[in-house]
This record gives C-alpha cells, structure tokens and sequence, in this order.
C-alpha cells in the first residue's frame, strides 16, 4: 500500500534484534551538484562504527553507487554492502566484493549519449554495467537525456531498463534491485532473525521498502515527496542522522516533533 508522504509518523524504535540497511545519497549524505562532490565526516563515521558494534555486525549499505566509490568515501571504513542497486555485494566487512560483468557496448554508448547531449554540464557516470547520466547542472537536458537512454536499450543485451534517479536518469539491468539485495543479506548469519530497519530516499529505495514491510521490517523514507510504500519518513539527512544516533544509544538532538517537520 502507498501513503502520502506528508502524514507519515516518524519511525517507532526497533525492538528486539534487529539489523540496519542504509542509502547513502539523499540519506546519510546531502545532495551534492557532482557524485564527487560529496564527503563524509568524522561524525558519520564514528556514527556508523558505533551502530555497526551494537547490531554485531548487521550493518550494510544499499547504494546505486559501485562498492569501489563507497569504500573512497568512508575510506578506511569496508563495511557491508551491496553496490550497483544489488549488483555487487560484499556479504562481510572487509571481505571480497562479488562484482558484476560489464556488457562489452555499454562503454561505446556512453560515448555516443555524451556526444549526443554535447553539454560539460552532464556528467556520463560509467559504472561497469551501469549508465548514470547526471543533469543536476542542466536540468533543461533531463528530458533529452531520459530519450537518449530509452532508444539506447534497443541496443543492450536484454533485460536492461531505465530508472530515473534524483536529478538524473540511470540504465541498469533488470537484476539491479535494492529488494533482492536486501534479502540476500538476510540469509546472511550476522542478519538471520534480526528484524530489517530500512532507510532510503529515493524511487530506487521503494522496491527496498516493499520487501522490508514484507519481512516484517520498519521501511523509511527520508526527505518527504511524492508517495511511497514507507509507512514511516524523516524529513531529511539530519533528521536521519538524529534517528540513527538516538538509536546508537547517545541521545538524539532532535526532538520527534523536529524529525518529522
Ligand atoms: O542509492 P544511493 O546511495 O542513493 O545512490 C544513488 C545515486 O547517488 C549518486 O548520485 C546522486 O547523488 C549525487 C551526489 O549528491 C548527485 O550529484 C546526483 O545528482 C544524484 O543522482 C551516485 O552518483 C549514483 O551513482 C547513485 O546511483
């Protein structure tokens, strides 16, 4: 079932075991004109050590970003994760990553999409089977850019789609979903029997969501817009940062009431 964003609660404080799935962009980190262009503090850090002790090690990031990208931002931090929207996946902390196969012609078109749109303002992020093409500093191209990608699945292998992003638009095979990562993890030891706690920001977040709320899970959406499957929202990145510290069990600056605003 979808709720309207607006009405929903902030989220109630998992009891019992529980584990902890995390997006990074638009919910740990701000938005940030280039992938790039964002960075992770010592706090976050500290944040994210402190929760990954108390849950024995049921932790892991659910990114659209590649494993390789997460490690050079929370660098020296390899905790779990699953990259590429499920593609990739390192099942332990500081283990192997399990990587997925790049088509041979997505590179070649990347190239064709970037001297299409012709504009420094887009950024082609080629990430091994996935395309992102970014136009949060042009957004007048979005529309271009969304055409592009859709005659170009005409050219993959089947079973690829596209997904708009946050200002942006993403071609990836149909495999890639945060959903399937999430249960992956959950026959995992450090994750069997716990119950899932979600946090996500975006449309990729929502197949997350619905397989969380079907495990029995507490799905959150972050930054209210539009509808969702979430049945709980945090108004933003501190709000969810706030959450997450009062759950790591040093007190939370904000108040339910300013989480929810
Ligand atoms: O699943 P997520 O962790 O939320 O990752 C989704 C995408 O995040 C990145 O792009 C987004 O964040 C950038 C930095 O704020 C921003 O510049 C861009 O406009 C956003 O779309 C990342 O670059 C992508 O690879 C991820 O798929």
């Amino acid at each position: 079932m979808r709720s309207k964003l607006s009405n929903l609660p902030v989220p109630e404080v998992p009891q019992g075991p529980w584990s902890l799935f995390l997006d990074i962009d638009g919910t740990l980190l701000e938005h940030a004109a280039h992938p790039d262009a964002v960075a992770v503090d010592e706090g976050l850090r500290a944040l994210l050590v402190r929760l990954e002790a108390q849950l024995d090690g049921a932790l892991a990031f659910i990114t659209g970003r590649s494993i390789a990208a997460v490690d050079h931002l929370f660098q020296p931090l390899r905790l779990r994760a699953a990259g590429l929207y499920g593609l990739e996946h390192r099942l332990v902390r500081d283990g192997a990553v399990e990587a997925a196969v790049e088509p041979a012609d997505i590179a070649a078109l990347a190239d064709e999409i970037a001297a299409e749109l012709d504009n420094a303002d887009v950024y082609i992020e080629r990430k091994g089977p996935i395309l992102a093409i970014h136009t949060r500093a042009a957004p007048h191209l979005l529309k271009r850019a969304t055409d592009l990608v859709e005659q170009a699945l005409n050219r993959l292998p089947a079973g690829y789609r596209v997904l708009a992003g946050n200002a942006g638009v993403e071609l990836m095979p149909l495999e890639a979903a945060k959903g399937a990562a999430i249960r992956r993890f959950m026959q995992t030891a450090a994750f069997r029997g716990r119950r899932p706690v979600f946090l996500g920001d975006d449309t990729s977040d929502e197949n997350g969501f619905e397989v969380v709320n079907e495990l029995g899970g507490i799905s959150v959406r972050i930054k209210p817009q539009g509808s969702t499957a979430a049945p709980f929202a945090l108004a933003g990145v501190d709000a969810a940062l706030a959450w997450l510290d009062g759950l790591a069990g040093r007190g939370t600056a904000a108040t339910p009431a300013e989480m929810a605003k």
